[in-house]
């Protein structure tokens, strides 16, 4: 089968283009429209924020984005460009490979993310030898390296230590090392600061921003926290029950908001 490409999507810089996505959950009694012909794009270099409340369906967007939607979702329409192709025509075989590759995500609660019978460095050793042919060595002297480049002191004691010996802020930054350690095209980041204190969470934001930076990743970052996307985003998309209602700049959305929804959310945070 042939897959959907499309090359003008790569030339533009845009890593991953969402065209009119809708996806339902079927239940026994009803279907339940949790994405309604969504639109979303996210550029290398730019951290785009999906904001808005909870249920309005942004976890579902990162969700199929991944390939690991929940068994009883159906995506009844639309496309997902990653790198230029069509993840959804993907023949199953070749889609959980071609995600994984370019894609990496971190969830709200690190502690659970992580295998909790193992160490730090099992871990990270393990994500670095699934992505790269080198030897066992060789690989622990880069998942140091990424444990450096999230700013975790003595690398060495940390790979010793099991996920339960971390405090939440660490266990966040070692999902980021993880998550960067093959430099993925694009990160989703599903509201990964809402279970961490104020200034843990500030730092958080630092090393996705840095990753931004030395790595031209295009970051997908979901939140329903407009004080974080003031101070990070790039561009936003609103989403109010499963659909975009507004995006833009972050200047757009902050300084001349169209809908009243987005409206109703930045009279919420001042
Ligand atoms: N497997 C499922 N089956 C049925 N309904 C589901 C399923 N998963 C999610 N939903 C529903 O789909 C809607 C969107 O959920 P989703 O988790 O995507 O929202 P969200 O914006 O991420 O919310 P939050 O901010 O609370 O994380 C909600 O109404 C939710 O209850
Ligand atoms: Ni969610």
């Amino acid at each position: 089968m042939q897959y959907k490409i499309d090359k003008g999507v790569r030339s533009e810089n845009v890593i991953l283009d969402i065209r009119d996505l809708s996806l339902d959950y079927v239940m026994p009694d009803q279907n339940i429209h949790a994405v309604i012909d969504l639109k979303l794009v996210a550029r290398m270099g730019k951290i785009t924020a999906l904001v808005g409340e909870s249920g309005s369906g942004k976890s579902t967007v990162a969700l199929a984005v991944m390939g690991i939607q929940d068994k009883n979702a159906v995506i009844s329409n639309g496309e997902i460009y990653l790198a230029g192709t069509d993840v959804l025509s993907l023949p199953k075989k070749d889609k959980r490979s071609y995600i994984s590759n370019r894609v990496g995500i971190i969830f709200q609660d690190p502690i659970d993310s992580l295998n909790p019978l193992l160490t730090i460095g099992e871990q990270l050793v393990e994500a670095v030898l699934i992505h790269e042919k080198i030897t066992k060595n060789q690989a622990r002297t880069i998942a140091l390296n990424q444990l450096l480049a999230v700013s975790l002191p003595q690398p060495e004691e940390l790979m010793k230590k099991y996920p339960f010996m971390l405090s939440g802020g660490m266990c966040q930054r070692v999902m980021i090392a993880i998550a960067s350690v093959f430099r993925p095209l694009l990160l989703i980041a599903d509201e990964p600061t809402t279970a961490l204190d104020v200034t843990i969470q500030a730092q958080i934001l630092h090393q996705l921003d840095s990753m931004r930076k030395r790595d031209g990743t295009a970051i997908l970052l979901i939140t329903h926290d407009l004080g974080v996307v003031a101070e990070i985003a790039d561009d936003v998309c609103i989403m109010k029950d499963g659909h975009i209602v507004e995006s833009g700049t972050v200047d757009d959305i902050f300084y001349n908001p169209q809908h009243v929804h987005t409206r109703q959310l930045l009279a919420a945070t001042l």
